[in-house]
Order: C-alpha cells, then structure tokens, then sequence
C-alpha cells in the first residue's frame, strides 16, 4: 500500500529545501542534508564525542508520512505500551495512536498492552485489549494511563516472542528516557532475530529531561498545575509574620518544571534545581538569605525541585527504584526541619507551610497546547512506523516534528544550563542572588 501524499498540507519528501530543524546540539553544529535525512556536520568536540561513542554521525530526518509505506494494511497490527512514572497526555497520545492507525491507514488491530514492560513480557498475567475509536473517543479527558504503566525491567527476548507470537508489526512505546533504552534493546533483539517490527518512542518526560526533543507533552501542564499551589504558598506566607512557603516540585536530575514554574509565578523568591549548587548553612547559606528576606519583606517562597540540594544527604546512601533510577532523598521535608530548627535557635518567630503537589501534578489530563502536542506526537508516531521506521524516537524540535535515533535522544539527560539565558532569567526574575550574598556562579 503506498500512501496518497496529497491529502497532507506540506510536502515531506522536499527536506533539502524547505524543513531543517536546527541546531542539534547548540549553536555550533551545521547542517546539510541528504534526501530525507538531516546530518549535523561540525567540527565541534561535542560532534566528534558522539561520533566517537556511538559510532555515527548523528542525525535526525524530518518527521511526517512516507509515499512508500512499508506495513501492508491487511497485515498491519500495532501495540501500545506505557512505562515509567505518570505524565498528563498518557491517554490522549493513546487515543491519537488509535485515531491515526484507524482513519489514515485503515488499520484496526489495535492492542493495548497493560502494565508497561510487565504486560509485553507477560500478557497471561496482563492481558492486553483492543482499542479501537469507540474505546479512546473521550480519553483526552482522563489523567493517568488507561493501559496502566509500570517500572522494572523485563527479559528482553520473551517481550520480543510475545510481540511475534501476537503478530504485531508496529509497537509503540511511549515513555522516558528508561523506556526508550528498553525500547532500543527490543528493536535490537528484532533486528537480531531477522523480523520486520517497527519500534517507535513517543517521548514521555514530565521532567522535559529528553536531549533532542524539545518539547515534550505534559511539562506545560506540570507548570501550569504548579501555580494555584505556588498561589496558596503566597497567599498562606503574605498573610502572616514572618511566613515561609516551601513548595516541592517535580524534577529528579532535570529543574525545568521548577525553574518554569518559578518564572511562571513571580512570587517565588528562591527556586532550587538539581543543576544549580547552593548551601544551607553559613553567611552565603540559604537558611541566612532567607532571614536576610525576611528583614526586607517578611515572607518568601521556595520552590525546590525534588532532586536539588542532594549533597545535604552525602553519606546517608543511595535506594534505586524498580527501574534502577536513584531515589531521591526527601529535600522538601528536610528544608523545612532545617528552616525550623534555625530560627527557633535564633528566637525568631517563623510560620512555615509545605506543599508538595508531586502527583496530583502529573496525573491530571494535558491541558491547552499540551493536548494538541500529544495528538501531534502521536500522528507523527504512526507515519514514521508505517514507513517502516525503527529505534527512532519522534521530537519536536525548533518548531519541526522530527525522527531521532533512540541513541541520540537517551545519550545523555537534557539539563538546565546554568550560564544560559532559561537560568539567567529565573535569578532574575526571583531575585534569589540579592539574598545569596557573595554566591559563587
Ligand atoms: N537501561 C535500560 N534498558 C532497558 N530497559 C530499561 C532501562 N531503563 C529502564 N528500562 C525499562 O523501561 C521501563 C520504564 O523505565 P523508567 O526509568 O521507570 O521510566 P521512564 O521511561 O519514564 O524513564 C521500565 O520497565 C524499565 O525496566
Ligand atoms: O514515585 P514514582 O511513581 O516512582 O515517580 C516519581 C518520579 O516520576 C517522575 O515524575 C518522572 O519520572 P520518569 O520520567 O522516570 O517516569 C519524576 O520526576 C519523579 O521522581
């Protein structure tokens, strides 16, 4: 079956002239492109790292249909799958998986696989079931995942036997960085065993923790659910002497919910990332700037993201999740038994509230544009399995959908960069440096 390209509003086949979506990594790379791939030419160190360690060029290729499309409709079968931790949008990338599947190609046999990894590796236990538009009609309305999601990992050649023993040939996984590694050594396992399966990742960060992909569905939600928390800290800290609202954000290794968060309420006078390094104690401590706060205006806002400060904990040992992703010591409680226990030693009256909004965040619906990225990601998920394309993830990157190697996109964790202009902004708009006096940079 080939597809009918005019019946889509732009031509994907004519990359060379019109859609580069650059930079891939920073400014200092260029690009040429080839056909339908986009290949990162540069001499810079980063290039040639990447070359060296993954033993190519990166590149990226415009995402979009293909006029040859590789899955024959009478044989086509695809599966879902959803891993990892909760993000709003889980339900509406499923729904548009369906939808696409169902009205640009035809293909109805469509599975839900239940219970991430755990459901691929052991469909007795967790059978899947059919979607099909009357079951995903209303989805985007409904926050978590209607497959159910899990962490842990599961024996690589029994997922790939049950996805032959179903007889799918497209999977899409949509998940973190976690999935999409687990996503990697599934289509390698396929390539190994000679099968034609397509394996395409639909990335799913709450944390926006993803290299490449610049947008992904879900963060604009966390940071907009933050604000009536961020709100209510203000409201409870403005209303009496000397008040102290420290609220808990979303972020492992990556700040952005908190540092968006933070520029999205200017209330906040003190937002704390994982990137960023800042102390509790001494004159250039946060426990003294907050004081110093105090004295000024009588009231602050912290907002901390879970991963930050972690060498508080130096010493205390490290516990790993299912999935091997390291726990996070607890930063939020920890500031406030700290903040306590220093102005109650200094007889200075202190009313501290804590808010930690973590999951009632991410398991809302997507809201506003994070709906149409989703449905956008997912359509974008069908064109590029369809076309017969693997290992590959679908970004979204400088305003063009595109095709990354799964290599590519988990190679590293995308970190805020604290000499860049996202970071400047947030010291200035909280004004955090004033009351960090003499803070090294
Ligand atoms: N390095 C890895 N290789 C293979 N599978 C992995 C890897 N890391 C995680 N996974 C699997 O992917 C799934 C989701 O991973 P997890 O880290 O929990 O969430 P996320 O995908 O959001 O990062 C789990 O079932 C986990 O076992
Ligand atoms: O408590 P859980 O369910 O393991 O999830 C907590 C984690 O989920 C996240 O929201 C997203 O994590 P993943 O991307 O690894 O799924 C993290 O910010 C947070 O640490």
């Amino acid at each position: 079956m080939d597809l009918d390209l005019s019946k889509f509003d732009f031509n994907v086949e004519t990359l060379g002239e019109c859609q580069v979506p650059s930079p891939l990594v920073g400014e200092r790379l260029k690009f040429v492109s080839d056909d339908e791939r986009i290949v990162a030419v540069s001499d810079s160190q980063e290039l040639s790292r990447y070359q060296e360690e993954l033993g190519y060029i990166p590149s990226m290729e415009t995402a979009g249909p293909r006029a040859k499309v590789f899955q024959p409709q009478l044989l086509a079968r695809a599966a879902i799958v959803t891993c990892g931790g909760l993000c709003p949008g889980l339900n509406s990338v499923i729904k548009g998986v369906v939808e696409t599947l169902n009205q640009e190609y035809g293909i109805k046999d469509v599975f839900g696989i239940h219970y991430g990894y755990a459901g691929l590796a052991d469909p007795k236990t967790y059978p899947p079931v059919m979607l099909d538009a009357d079951k995903v009609d209303t989805l985007h309305m409904e926050g978590g995942s209607i497959l159910g999601t899990s962490r842990g990992g599961q024996d690589v050649e029994t997922m790939v036997q049950n996805l032959v023993n179903m007889r799918i040939n497209m999977l899409f996984t949509i998940g973190g960085d976690g999935t999409l590694k687990g996503a990697a050594q599934i289509a390698k396992e396929i390539k190994r065993r000679g099968l034609e399966i397509s394996v395409v990742g639909v990335p799913k960060t709450i944390d926006n923790d993803l290299q490449f992909v610049g947008s992904t569905f879900g963060f604009e939600t966390a940071v907009y659910q933050s604000t009536p928390v961020i709100t209510a800290a203000h409201v409870e800290a403005r209303s009496v002497y000397n008040g102290l609202g420290i609220v808990k954000l979303m972020g492992r290794d990556s700040g952005f919910i908190c540092a968006n968060a933070a520029l999205a309420n200017p209330v906040v006078n003190f937002c704390l990332i994982p990137e960023d390094e800042w102390t509790l104690d001494g004159p250039n401590g946060l426990l003294k700037a907050v004081e110093r706060r105090f004295r000024r205006k009588s009231h602050a806002i912290i907002a901390v993201a879970e991963g930050a400060g972690q060498s508080n904990f130096n010493g205390l040992g490290e516990e790993r999740d299912a999935s091997g992703n390291v726990l996070k010591h607890d930063i939020g409680t920890f500031l406030c038994d700290r903040f306590k226990s220093y102005f109650a030693d200094l007889k200075i009256p202190v009313s501290l509230k804590y808010f930690d909004p973590s999951y009632s965040i991410r398991s809302v619906p997507a809201s506003g544009t994070d709906q149409i990225l989703c449905h956008r990601l997912a359509e974008y998920a069908v064109h590029a399995a369809m076309a017969g394309k693997t290992n590959m993830v679908i970004g979204y990157w400088n305003r063009s959908f595109v095709n990354v190697p799964i290599p590519v996109a988990t190679y590293e964790r995308h970190k805020i960069d604290i000499n860049g202009s996202l970071w400047r902004s947030v010291l200035a708009c909280t004004g955090q440096e004033k009351y960090f006096k003499g803070r090294s940079k």
